[in-house]
């Protein structure tokens, strides 16, 4: 018979330093890769894996890689405070996924008090804490969000980042395809929110400069803003993406825990508290600093088929706002 695992015998480590990471929904889809490569990243000293479910086997798992971070793990609400307990940022990818014929709105019903309980949690714990969420509807659950923290008296615009992270990185795959570059190499912003035509590639700023056909600005257009859609439907039941968005959530993750260290111009697109627009929320690019997302950076000159886009987006991006706000407030 197999022995148990008996504690160790170790000496007293002493506290590496870096920053301190909770991954809400650390069994998931996204949550298990997300996990691996935060373990992976220098500037995390210790891990904290919460879920409701499977955490023990994960941290087990992922606790083996010889990187820096001490990992431990959170089973259930009664280790949801432990788990947020002195926590620098938290990384929510908790939540139901998609199926094919769902929009992410569709969502709402589930994971909006999903997010409120976990939000909950980090007002409670670990006010001052960093909150990346990627649970959808993005566009809602941000408000939400902000909601509970109002609620509670801690809200701190600045540390509240909507993770749209996987929506550039698209971008730049795509745009890169048809340029025939690498897309290490290219920089596309994406602005307004997280879903359908709230999803606004601005092909007329892609950096390095260069310019498209009509053909080439429409067929780009619909596949970014398609791009969640397209993973839903080659999964066909299994989920929603997982790997890409674990490797934009780590990469988003990675620039908020440089700029806390005092890392100067890190600049990424973020769905946050903007005066950008007259939405409450909006995504444009923001440079991150010590406090979160220290300045909203404009939207910079759009052409007559991005401000007709613009339009579109913000029509769609008020009623999730709204549907946000109601939610904590019935
Ligand atoms: N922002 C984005 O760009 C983006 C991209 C992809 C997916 N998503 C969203 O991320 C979410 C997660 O996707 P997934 O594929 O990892 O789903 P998944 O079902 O594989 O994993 C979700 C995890 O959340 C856990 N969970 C459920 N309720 C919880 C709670 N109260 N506390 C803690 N954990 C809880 C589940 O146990 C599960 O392990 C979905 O809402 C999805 O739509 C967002
Ligand atoms: O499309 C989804 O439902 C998941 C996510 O929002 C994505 O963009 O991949």
């Amino acid at each position: 018979m197999e022995e148990g695992v008996r504690p160790a015998p170790c000496r007293a480590k002493g506290g590496a330093p870096g920053f301190k990471v909770a991954v809400l929904g650390a069994a998931g889809g996204i949550g298990q890769p997300l996990s691996l490569l935060m373990k992976l990243n220098p500037l995390v000293s210790v891990l904290h894996l919460y879920d409701v479910v499977n955490t023990p086997g994960v941290t087990a798992d992922v606790s083996h890689m010889d990187t820096t971070a001490v990992v431990r793990g959170f089973l259930g609400p009664n280790q949801l405070e432990a788990a947020l307990t002195g926590m620098d940022l938290v990384i929510i990818p908790a939540g139901l996924p998609r199926k094919p014929g769902m929009t992410r709105d569709d969502l709402f019903n589930k994971n909006a008090g999903i997010v409120r309980s976990l939000c909950e949690g980090v007002a409670k714990c670990c006010p001052n804490a960093i909150v990346n969420l990627i649970s959808n509807p993005v566009n809602s659950t941000v408000p939400i969000a902000a909601e509970v923290f109002k609620k509670a008296g801690t809200y701190d615009p600045k540390r509240l980042l909507g993770v749209t992270t996987l929506d550039v990185a698209r971008a730049n795959t795509f745009v890169a395809e048809v340029l025939g570059i690498d897309p290490k190499d290219v920089n596309v912003p994406v602005v307004g929110g997280h879903a359908g035509v709230t999803i606004l590639p601005l092909l007329s700023q892609v950096h390095p400069p260069c310019s498209f056909t009509p053909d080439e600005i429409s067929y780009l257009t619909k596949r970014i803003q398609n791009g969640g859609t397209e993973v839903v439907e080659a999964k066909a039941g299994a989920g929603s993406a997982t790997l890409s968005m674990a490797f934009a959530a780590a990469k988003f993750g990675d620039a908020c825990l440089r700029a806390m260290r005092g890392d100067a111009g890190v600049v990424e697109c973020s769905y946050v508290a903007s005066a950008v627009t007259e939405l409450p929320f909006f995504a444009t690019k923001v440079r991150l600093g010590r406090a979160g997302a220290e300045e909203v950076l404009p939207l910079g000159p759009l052409n007559d088929f991005e401000r007709a886009g613009l339009e579109m987006a913000k029509k769609e991006l008020m009623e999730s706002i709204q549907k946000g706000i109601d939610f904590m407030n019935k």
